[in-house]
């Protein structure tokens, strides 16, 4: 086979979507069927044939049944357009018009006539290719910017064999390829470029005249063969020469051979053979289209059954718009086949085309748009282009480089700046040395200093580890500074707590006092009067001495009547002293709850109040900046922190922090919680445990601590001592007040019996003018144990001076002789004065005979027996105490209140301790 045009260089078919209103998708497309009714021809008007169909309107063709098939139904059939007898081709051409002419905008359209013989196809086709191809003439004419080219094969298929009909000569049939781009081809089938529309019309008669047709019973000129002349339409813009792109589109017009029964055809021989394979083949295209009509997607298609389904497969629910129009003979001879035709188009109806835009890519084009594309990228890669967004990250990191450079300078200067005054300044480089910055004296730097231990004397390597620190970190030193300001502000804060704490404790210190120099000033008043009663003893006459007698029992009567009312007073002092020492016993017992001992229970279980108190504990009075309320502290009597100092000093300021005791304690105020026991025991290892401690700077506070408890231990036995000692004091002015009303008691009865003492019950007085040796005794002794209280108030509580006691003649009122007579009948029964007087040789029928007793009590100081019964005797009659040891208690003033039944909160070692400093015991 020759190739009568050449074909178009090896291009590559480009498909896009043929545009939508709703996208760029494929076009669906309905195969429109259309059906023509062609007029009864001559044979059949001669056989006098009768008109079965009808078009009753454009879209329905009806089915008449004659009147003698009244039984037979009425057939009605609706397709896009029906075109009745009278119709001419035009007509149909214009409804099948948009359909060929997509060709011209790159979208394949077939256009194929189908119907038994005779019905009117090639008469019908013939017409419809002409007016295509005025048409596509006319359109080129009209499309003066496009370049356009047609080319032009013709083919057949007869007898089931594909023959080249523009290529006659040949007689040979043509093999199909299966091209994955074109689909279905014909192997060397000629394919004629068009010059013009005659040279088309020329090639497409040619093709027509090379068609193999036969005369049959039914048509003169059957077409015994399916005549698919092809249409190839490629147009380009003319002036964009950088269009690549050109459309392309093939154009079948399809004149199918006639179904047809040899019944009626009478064929036989070739005819028949040929009727056969016409038969065959439009029965595989009824297949094709009945499949199709139910979906693609119904299952197998046999396009490939027969060569003419093969051929025309992208026009049969491909790609390809599809027009057919189905012709129809209206003769009722020939119901049958047109009713089949009818049902055939039916279906056709059904059937859906996916049809695309094709537009192809010649080599020759490609290169050129290559080459351009080449040197666009070329420029591109001579200059970067900034927008570009690899060079924009190489810039930015670029930049990021640059700017950690600057940083790393930056704190590369701040770390010489401050290397140089760590080298400079004495105060920032030996922070030990500092008199002004005591607080670092208990730092422990964090970070890689944590883990260095200075050791003593050893300040050139804690340097250089300062400064290795710091060169490591160039955050270190402002972090150490921060440190430092936070320590120094806890520390102002532990100050003022420490003198609120002081404050307190001094006031009740200066009540203490108070109550002490009230009872001492008593005292000394009492003791004056005792010098005065001794000097009126030893130096008034014995004849004026009963008359002065009544006028100084007089004065000392009224003295004591007011030292009773200042007594009396006292004793509400005295209870203010206990209440007193009662609020300094709570003191202590704070003191001592503010102990960490007391506090290292975990956080969790840590109630409000103990929360309260453990703040407490950290507000302790240790501030070194609060040295001077410190020192007027340790003035005081209770002096508590005595031992602290002593303790804290040192500790503080020559001993370096050891890792092992840091602990972290610049939490804020309102941050401060109870620590575990870990963590004041120097775990710091794991931040984990520490939620509520920040772990910024470290200070020896387990140090700090203990010295702490040291102290306010110290203090908290000192001031117990202290109490104590008050309480027997206070328990000494009872029984001094008590022996004071007893004297007033007997000088008010002295009075009130007119100094009218029997002087038989009282002849002792009046022979022993210098003083009776009991009377020195019994005195001695109350003038030992006043003085012994004088003492010991002007020693402890600040009292004031108190008068000497060493007047060892001063005398005492014989009213004790006298009241202890009266005592003699109401504290003694009758059967008991009798037993002592038969003891003591007092005869029992004397008028003067309790007067006589009571003068042989202190007679013989020597005889100890003597001394003790003595004592025992007056303690019972003044109503002291009754016990067997009663002697012994009031001759070493060792006196206990009778009315204090009270639990002495001392223990025998603290009574021991207080009698060997009353130097008694
Ligand atoms: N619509 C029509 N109007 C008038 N005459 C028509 C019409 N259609 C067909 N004819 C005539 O009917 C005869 C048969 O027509 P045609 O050859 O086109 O039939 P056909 O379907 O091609 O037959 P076959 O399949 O055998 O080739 C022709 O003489 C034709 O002139």
């Amino acid at each position: 086979m020759t190739l009568k045009t050449p074909g178009t260089p090896v291009s590559k078919i480009v498909r896009t979507p043929v545009s939508t209103p709703g996208g760029s998708r494929a076009k669906e497309e309905k195969i429109v069927v259309t059906v023509r009714l062609r007029p009864l021809n001559k044979r059949e008007q001669l056989a006098k044939d009768q008109v079965a169909w009808d078009c009753i309107n454009d879209y329905t063709v009806v089915y008449k049944p004659p009147a003698q098939e009244r039984a037979a139904q009425p057939m009605s059939f609706t397709f896009d357009k029906v075109f009745g007898p009278a119709s001419v081709t035009e007509a149909v051409y214009e409804e099948v018009k948009n359909v060929a002419l997509s060709a011209l905008t790159g979208i394949n359209a077939t256009v194929f006539a189908y119907g038994q013989t005779s019905s009117g196809k090639t008469y019908t086709m013939r017409g419809i290719t002409e007016r295509a191809v005025n048409d596509i003439y006319n359109h080129i004419l009209n499309s003066p910017e496009r370049d356009f080219t047609i080319k032009i094969s013709g083919l057949e298929i007869y007898n089931e064999n594909v023959r080249d009909l523009l290529n006659s000569e040949s007689g040979r049939s043509l093999k199909l390829l299966d091209d994955p781009e074109k689909g279905t081809m014909v192997e060397k089938l000629v394919e004629e470029t068009v010059k013009d529309d005659k040279h088309l019309r020329h090639l497409i008669s040619i093709c027509e005249a090379q068609r193999q047709v036969g005369e049959t019973a039914l048509n003169d000129n059957s077409s015994r063969s399916h005549q698919i002349i092809r249409l190839t339409i490629q147009s380009t813009l003319r002036e964009n020469t950088d269009c690549v792109k050109s459309f392309v589109a093939t154009l079948n017009f399809v004149d199918l051979a006639g179904s047809e029964r040899a019944s009626q055809t009478h064929a036989d021989g070739t005819r028949l053979k040929e009727g056969c394979h016409i038969n065959l083949s439009l029965m595989t295209l009824t297949t094709v289209i009945r499949k199709l009509s139910v979906g693609k997607r119904s299952g197998h298609i046999p396009y490939r059954n027969s060569k003419l389904t093969r051929i025309l497969q992208h026009s049969l629910g491909g790609n390809a718009r599809t027009a057919i129009i189905c012709t129809l003979s209206p003769a009722l001879s020939h119901m049958e086949q047109s009713r089949n035709t009818l049902l055939f188009a039916t279906r056709a109806k059904e059937v859906t085309n996916s049809a695309q835009v094709n537009m192809v890519v010649s080599d020759k084009q490609l290169v050129k748009h290559l080459q351009k594309e080449v040197a666009r990228l070329e420029a591109v890669l001579r200059t970067p282009d900034p927008s570009n967004e690899k060079d924009w990250k190489i810039q930015q990191m670029e930049m990021e480089i640059e700017e950690l450079k600057r940083q790393r300078d930056l704190a590369q200067t701040q770390v010489d700046e401050l290397r140089r005054k760590l080298q400079d300044d004495p105060k920032v480089s030996n922070p030990v040395e500092s008199p002004h910055l005591p607080v670092k004296k208990c730092l422990s730097f964090t970070g890689a200093l944590s883990s260095f231990k200075p050791e003593p004397g050893c300040e050139n390597v804690r340097r250089s580890a300062l400064r290795q620190s710091l060169r490591q970190s160039s955050t270190a030193p402002f972090t150490l500074m921060h440190e430092i300001r936070k320590l120094e502000h806890l520390q102002e804060q532990l100050g003022e707590e420490a003198n609120r704490a002081l404050e307190v404790l001094q006031k009740e210190v200066a009540c203490h006092r108070l109550g002490n120099q009230d009872a001492a000033e008593t005292i000394a008043k009492l003791q004056a009067e005792i010098r005065e009663m001794r000097s009126v003893r030893s130096t008034t006459p014995k004849e004026v001495e009963v008359g002065c007698m009544v006028s100084v029992n007089k004065s000392v009567s009224a003295n004591l009547k007011e030292e009773i009312t200042r007594l009396h007073s006292q004793g509400s002092t005295i209870a203010n002293l206990e209440q007193q020492l009662e609020n300094v016993q709570r003191s202590i017992d704070k003191l001592v709850m503010s102990l960490p001992n007391n506090f290292q229970h975990s956080p969790n279980e840590a109630s409000p109040k103990h929360k309260k108190e453990h703040r407490r504990k950290k507000l302790l009075p240790l501030s070194s900046s609060n040295a001077a309320n410190r020192q007027n502290f340790l003035r005081s009597p209770c002096s508590p922190l005595s031992i602290t100092q002593q303790v804290l000093e040192p500790d503080v300021e020559n001993k370096a922090p050891e890792n092992d005791d840091i602990i972290s304690i610049d939490m804020p105020e309102s941050e401060k919680e109870t620590p575990t026991k870990s963590e004041e025991a120097g775990d710091v290892s794991s931040k984990e445990n520490t939620p509520v401690y920040r772990r910024s700077s470290s200070v020896n506070v387990k140090k700090m601590q203990k010295m702490f408890q040291n102290a306010a231990e110290e203090n908290v036995r000192s001031i117990r001592a202290y109490v104590t000692e008050l309480k027997e004091r206070v328990a000494k002015l009872q029984y001094q007040k008590q022996l004071l009303v007893c004297q007033v008691l007997e000088l008010e009865a002295n009075e009130a019996n007119g100094h009218n003492i029997d002087n038989e019950e009282y002849p002792c007085e009046q022979e022993e003018p210098q003083g009776d040796p009991a009377d020195q005794i019994y005195m001695e002794v109350e003038l030992r144990r006043l003085t012994w209280l004088q003492q010991q108030l002007a020693e402890h509580g600040n009292a004031s001076p108190a008068p000497h006691a060493g007047d060892e003649h001063a005398t005492i009122s014989l009213s004790s002789r006298e009241f202890l007579a009266k005592r003699l009948t109401s504290r003694l029964s009758l059967e008991e004065r009798e037993v002592l007087y038969m003891k003591w040789d007092v005869p029992l029928d004397g008028k003067q005979k309790r007067m006589q007793f009571i003068c042989k009590l202190w007679t013989d100081p020597h005889d100890p027996n003597h001394v003790q019964e003595s004592a025992e005797i007056v303690a019972k009659l003044v109503g002291f105490r009754t016990g067997g040891n009663m002697s012994k208690e009031m001759f070493e003033l060792n006196f206990v209140l009778p009315s204090d039944k009270r639990p002495c909160h001392t223990d025998d070692s603290e009574t021991n301790a207080a009698r060997k400093r009353q130097g008694m015991g």
